[in-house]
């Protein structure tokens, strides 16, 4: 039966436009001559529209955005320290506002070491396991404030909120996840100083769990967490927590498994009541945009999991396969970022 879908497109910052070019060229070779079709909108959005315009992401943007089955973005921030956007918060403004207006309680970010990559660990095992990173709350949410700003006397706040409803939903998520793969569950707080948000996640776990009876649940604090990334990356199945410690692990995680240019997210609405969003996990890397330097895989990769969300599991699987036959081809020889992206779509016309 015929599929077509609207997709926002939002390229961004820096190598943002250059990894989406590829990720559209992945996108549109992987549907060719098939009944899925995608009809995309592009979205001029970020800290060069905002230098532009002064607008971050207006009513009417969001507006438009939310009319689409899905969006894919590239990465958004400026150069930071740049003065000229001192003021701006593109990362809030735009990206956050994003993901908390069209309520992202999921953050899904896979980690595979691909065969034929290279991981920085000397014996890293089989590594093979996803970050459920909570999307809506937590410390990102602005709720802080400062005062005496400029002085010594300046004090700083940056609240996290953790609410009952918005950690059941992500855990239950979690669980779900662990069920459909391996059956194992990783807790990561800090539930021995952050008592008041680490007793909530910990008491919903243990509640979630037990009607869960065949997932093997387990805590980890996250700084040992950290520790156990790097020295048994294989214990890991589904790790699920909140929002400021799934960002950083999840560059740790794309760094033990072939670098951040290889990692994939969604930020998901399970529910479907809104777009979900699919980008790398990568930021704009202002040191290397406009070079064609950056590695689109993330991007492409991200497209797999765009795919799999809207339901088309045969094209997400072309797409993964295709990246890991590129992937287990690649040799030291140093490709552009269009490279790249021509390859993985020649080998999709090929399978
Ligand atoms: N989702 C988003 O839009 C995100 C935006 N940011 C923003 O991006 C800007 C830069 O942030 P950074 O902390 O430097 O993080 P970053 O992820 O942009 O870069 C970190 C390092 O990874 C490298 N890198 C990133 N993507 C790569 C790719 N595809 N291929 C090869 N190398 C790659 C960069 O060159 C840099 O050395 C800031 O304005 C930040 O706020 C940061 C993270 C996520
Ligand atoms: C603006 C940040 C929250 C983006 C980021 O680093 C991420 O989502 O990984
Ligand atoms: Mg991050």
């Amino acid at each position: 039966m015929p599929q077509s879908f609207k997709l926002a497109v939002i390229p961004g910052d820096g190598i943002g436009p250059e990894v989406v070019a590829e990720a559209v060229k992945v996108l549109d070779a992987v549907t060719e001559g098939t009944d899925l079709t995608f009809e995309k909108t592009h979205f001029s959005l970020g800290a060069g529209r905002f230098l532009e315009t002064g607008d971050v992401l207006t009513d009417g943007d969001l507006a438009a955005i939310e009319q689409h089955d899905a969006i894919l973005l590239g990465a958004v921030g400026g150069v930071p320290g740049d003065p000229r956007l001192a003021n701006a918060n593109i990362e809030r403004g735009l990206l956050l506002r994003l993901r908390f207006s069209l309520d992202h309680y999921v953050n899904l970010r896979p980690t595979r070491l691909f065969p034929g990559i290279a991981s920085p660990l000397a014996d890293p095992g089989e590594v093979d396991f996803v970050v459920v990173r909570e999307g809506t709350e937590g410390p990102y949410v602005g709720n802080g404030g400062a005062i005496r700003v400029g002085t010594p006397h300046e004090v700083a706040n940056e609240v996290s909120v953790n609410t009952a409803f918005g950690v059941e939903r992500v855990v239950r998520y979690a669980f779900g996840q662990a069920e459909s793969r391996r059956g194992r569950l990783t807790l990561v707080h800090k539930t021995n100083v952050l008592t008041f948000a680490g007793s909530l996640w910990k008491r919903t776990v243990d509640a979630v769990a037990a009607e869960h009876p065949s997932v093997v649940v387990d805590y980890l604090h996250v700084d040992a967490a950290t520790i156990f990334l790097v020295t048994n990356p294989a214990r890991f199945d589904v790790i699920v927590t909140d929002n400021l410690f799934g960002d950083i692990l999840t560059d740790l995680a794309a760094a033990i498994s072939g670098g951040i240019g290889l990692a994939a997210s969604g930020n998901i609405n399970p529910e479907g009541d809104f777009p979900s969003m699919f980008e790398p996990v990568h930021g704009s890397a202002p040191d290397i945009a406009g070079q064609q330097k950056a590695d689109p895989t993330a991007a492409i990769l991200s497209v797999a999991l765009l795919l799999r969300h809207l339901g088309a599991a045969d094209a997400a699987d072309r797409v993964d396969r295709a990246v890991i036959a590129d992937l287990a081809a690649r040799g030291p020889s140093h490709r552009t970022t269009a490279e790249i992206g021509d390859t993985i779509a020649a080998l999709l016309t090929q399978n």
